[in-house]
């Protein structure tokens, strides 16, 4: 989890490979209104992420023995719904700057999402540490490294109600 850029895609697709798990893509599962949106520069309301994370908390329950889930779950509210579709759901919290977000954002063409939206990224976040199963990384360090701290935190933090990582 984390604002647009922070690397949950780059991560998320390591880790699913790393621990055997299927990825869920949050991004692919935008409505085609919310895309037009962010690609115009508008962020997204709480009414637009709606139907979108009961999309992804179907999904999660889908997979009760485990899945890597990337989404950007700025709110504290938007994550409770997913924890409760995923008793167990930890979190990695990709946490970085806004300068280094939106260079980010900047340097990638063909996505569609728009670098004009990195400010509202980072007005909506609220930052989840604190909350139970919650790992929070430098999202500036490279991505070997990140994998690593999270494969090492999942199997720390594992147990059998726990699934290996979601
Ligand atoms: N640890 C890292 N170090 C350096 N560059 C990274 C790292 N992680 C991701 N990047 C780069 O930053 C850009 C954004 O990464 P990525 O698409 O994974 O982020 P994201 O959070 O999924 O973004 P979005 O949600 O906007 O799609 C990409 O160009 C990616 O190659
Ligand atoms: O909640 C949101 O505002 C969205 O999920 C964004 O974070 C983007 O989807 C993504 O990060 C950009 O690709």
């Amino acid at each position: 989890m984390g604002v647009a850029g922070c690397g949950k895609s780059s991560l998320g697709a390591a880790l699913a490979e790393r621990l055997g798990f299927e990825l869920i893509e949050g991004d692919d599962h935008h409505s085609p209104g919310n895309r037009d949106k962010m690609r115009q520069g508008t962020p997204l309301t709480d009414a637009d992420r709606d139907g979108w994370l009961t999309t992804l908390a179907g999904l999660l329950a889908q997979h009760p023995g485990g899945a890597v889930l990337t989404c950007s779950a700025l709110r504290r509210a938007y994550r409770e719904r997913l924890r409760a579709a995923a008793p167990g759901l930890r979190f990695v919290f990709l946490d970085l700057t806004p300068a280094l977000a939106q260079q980010r954002v900047s340097a990638r063409s063909a996505h569609f999402f728009s670098s004009s939206l990195v400010d509202s990224q980072f007005a909506t976040l609220e930052s989840p540490v604190g909350e139970p199963g919650v790992l929070r990384v430098d999202a500036a360090a490279p991505l070997t490294q990140l994998v690593d701290e999270a494969v090492a935190w999942c199997h720390a933090t594992a147990t059998p109600h726990n699934p290996e990582a979601a």
